[in-house]
């Protein structure tokens, strides 16, 4: 296992899964070691186990994967049947994850899912690991991260998730995003995580690095909230989550609608290949937004290709182009979608809304517009098209992108993107058979479209900065 991760370094992640999928670091078939590991994850022994007090309303789930509750296909699939249970209990509302392991959270995302598997495996394996982030961090527990042990890359992952984070004062223990020091990239939304929890420069730094920290530097950025000797973790967990459960109209609402989460994310960055340049994929750039509401599970970016980098001032300048999370209460982001009565949580939770997303031009930041209504159609397309697409042009011409996700029955606000020749404005967020709508939203006649109207879609964003016309989906 340590050859892996040295392997992963040496030849950062492509390499690896080249090199090590099917040849050891000998070049012969790499049999006995995968083999022991697959053993070991083969386990039929469970790897959670969840104790639901149902005095308090508290479950504590305990992690127990020896050697290091790696993050294996199997895990996570446990992990989030669990969660989902829990999710479904009304008599839960507060869930503590910690480990039974002695020294070890969780280790991350189990490095030997991540070679020798078919497609087909790595996207199942990578699915997982997405829904164990989604319904984490779109819980409606109050939920702790009661860190009893080092807590690397996905554990740290798992650890931001929740709520809180209490972690053994040890100095043997270490939490951090440490991608990049094994040579592979931590995925943009690990990205946004770390940022809602540390702050821009902090996660900069980071992830740049591939930093680990110890329990106090830890605590120093407030990657962790708290340190206590480490036969106190979970006990205070359990006092803490009683103070979380005591605030009135339900630890819900609190815990859902001030913390600031970026439930998905879209971002003009690279993909593919283009990961390389980890100052792209770290430093803040937040051009465009896509909400994954529980249940609604894709995380789209929208991308750009290399040629593309030429505008190096749009590149390398720090530009929040805009972002949209609709969650009632933080208001300083605009959102559509609910208003009043509306604002309770589970309604906001559950029911598809129409998120939408202004760009903010340099220097015309004041656009707060999302979408359009009534008289407001007679902006009939959102971007710009074929002779406008000179760079001075398109900074300083105000310009409303839109994204409007087509829920069911929110048809009053159908249009997003471009037509015709607009098809610069490229989408994110449709798969399969809607792959042949060229563009995001529809006009005019199409409104009679009832696929397009009733289905639920997660139609975000592209910039349309001079071209950049390329349609990217990942969910990487
Ligand atoms: C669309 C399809 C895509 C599909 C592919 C997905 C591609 C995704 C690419 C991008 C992914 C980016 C995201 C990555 C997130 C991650 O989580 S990567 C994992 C990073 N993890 C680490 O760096 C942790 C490494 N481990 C440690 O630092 C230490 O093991 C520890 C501090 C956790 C514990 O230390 P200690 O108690 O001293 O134990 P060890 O002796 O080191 O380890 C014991 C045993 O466990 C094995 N092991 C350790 N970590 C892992 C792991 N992550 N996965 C699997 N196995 C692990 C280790 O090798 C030892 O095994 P042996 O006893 O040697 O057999």
């Amino acid at each position: 296992m340590a050859n892996v991760l040295r392997n992963s370094a040496k030849f950062g992640f492509s390499g690896v899964l080249s090199q090590l999928s099917i040849h050891s670091r000998h070049g012969r078939e790499c049999v006995s070691p995968c083999f022991s590991l697959q053993q070991r994850n083969n386990s039929t022994s469970p790897k959670i186990k969840v104790d639901l007090d149902s005095s308090t309303g508290v479950a504590v789930l305990r992690m127990q994967s020896p050697p290091v509750n790696s993050l294996s296909l199997d895990f996570l699939t446990e992990f989030c049947i669990n969660l989902e249970k829990l999710e479904m209990d009304r008599s839960c509302r507060g869930l503590i994850i910690t480990s039974t392991l002695s020294k070890v959270f969780s280790a991350g995302l189990d490095i030997m899912e991540m070679y020798g598997k078919s497609p087909e495996r790595c996207g199942e394996f990578w699915k997982a690991v997405q829904e164990m982030w989604l319904k984490l961090y779109g819980s409606n527990m109050a939920t702790i991260a009661a860190i009893n042990g080092s807590s690397p890359a996905g554990g740290c992952l798992m650890s931001i998730g929740c709520d809180y984070r209490i972690m053994a004062d040890n100095p043997r223990y270490s939490i951090g995003l440490n991608e990049t020091q094994l040579g592979i990239v931590a995925p943009f939304w690990f990205k946004d995580t770390l940022v809602n929890t540390v702050g821009n420069r902090a996660a900069e730094l980071s992830l740049e690095l591939g930093l680990l920290y110890s329990a106090p530097d830890a605590l120093k950025i407030g990657l962790v909230d708290q340190l206590v000797p480490e036969d106190q973790v979970l006990s205070t967990a359990q006092d803490t989550m009683s103070k979380w459960l005591a605030v009135p109209g339900q630890n819900t609402l609190s815990h859902w609608l001030y913390r600031v989460r970026t439930l998905s994310l879209s971002h003009t960055g690279c993909t593919g290949s283009e990961h390389s340049p980890s100052h792209w994929l770290y430093r803040v750039r937040t051009l465009s937004l896509t909400l994954a509401v529980p249940g609604q599970n894709t995380l789209s970016h929208t991308g750009c290709t290399r040629s593309e980098h030429s505008p190096s001032h749009w590149l390398y300048r720090v530009r929040t182009l805009s972002l949209t999370l609709a969650v009632p209460g933080q208001n300083t982001l605009s959102h559509t979608g609910c208003t009043g009565s509306e604002y309770s949580p589970s309604h906001w939770l559950y029911r598809v809304r129409i998120l939408s997303l202004t760009l903010a031009v340099p220097g015309q930041n004041t656009l707060p517009h999302t979408g359009c209504t009534g008289s407001e159609h007679s902006l009939s397309h959102t971007g710009c098209t074929g002779s406008e697409h000179s760079l001075s042009h398109w900074l300083y011409r105000v310009r409303i992108l839109s994204l409007t996700l087509a829920v069911p029955g929110q048809n009053t606000l159908p249009h997003t993107g471009c037509t015709g020749s607009e098809h610069s404005l490229s989408h994110t967020g449709c798969t399969g058979s809607e792959h042949t709508l060229p563009h995001t939203g529809c006009t005019g006649s199409e409104y009679s479209l009832s696929h397009w109207l009733y289905r639920v879609r997660t139609l975000s964003l592209t910039l349309a900065v001079p071209g950049q016309n390329t349609l990217s989906q990942y969910t990487l």
